[in-house]
């Protein structure tokens, strides 16, 4: 799928409920750009929901992790941003920090995270699924569509391209 974050701006800027990510995230894995349908996802220095999300089998989708901006573990690693590939994830959107930076870099995702952190998070399985979650000024729903790429991150309503 071909787009850049500029040109939707320029085309539906105003439309389509268009919501403009603030630009505080940091690039991460293989592939720069990135969209599909939006999974959410809120937990808080635990991650053992988020590998329970990643194992299913998806299309075109994109989870979007709201990890209340924690400074204090990683939330993703390797072995996660591996599976996620494995199972058909487009991207994966972290508002926390990540781990294995260099092995991230090498797999073919999309991984948008606050920082790198080298301690690992809790396993406590805590947390909530397809709730609304907001960060980096978007509100985020589960079946919205978001799009990524070096430019920045752009979510509709709807799907764009
Ligand atoms: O397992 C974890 O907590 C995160 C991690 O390091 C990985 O995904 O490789």
């Amino acid at each position: 799928m071909m787009f850049t974050t500029p040109d939707l701006c320029d085309r539906y800027s105003g439309t389509h409920h268009l919501q403009i990510a603030e630009p505080i995230f940091r690039r991460f894995g293989g592939n720069s750009a990135f969209s599909g349908c939006v999974t959410t996802l809120k937990i808080f220095e635990d991650n053992v929901l988020l590998r329970t999300v990643l194992e299913e089998k998806v299309e075109d989708r994109v989870l979007v992790v709201d990890g209340g901006g924690s400074h204090r573990c990683a939330l993703l690693g390797g072995n996660l941003a591996k599976l996620a590939c494995d199972n058909g994830w487009q991207g994966i959107i972290v508002y926390g920090c990540i781990r294995d930076s260099l092995e991230v870099n090498r797999l073919p995702i999309g991984i948008r995270a606050l920082h790198t952190h080298p301690l690992q998070s809790h396993k406590k399985s805590g947390g909530d699924r397809d709730t609304l979650v907001t960060f980096a000024g978007i509100n985020f729903r589960t079946g919205y569509y978001v799009y990524a790429d070096e430019d920045g991150i752009v979510v509709a309503e709807d799907r764009l391209v």
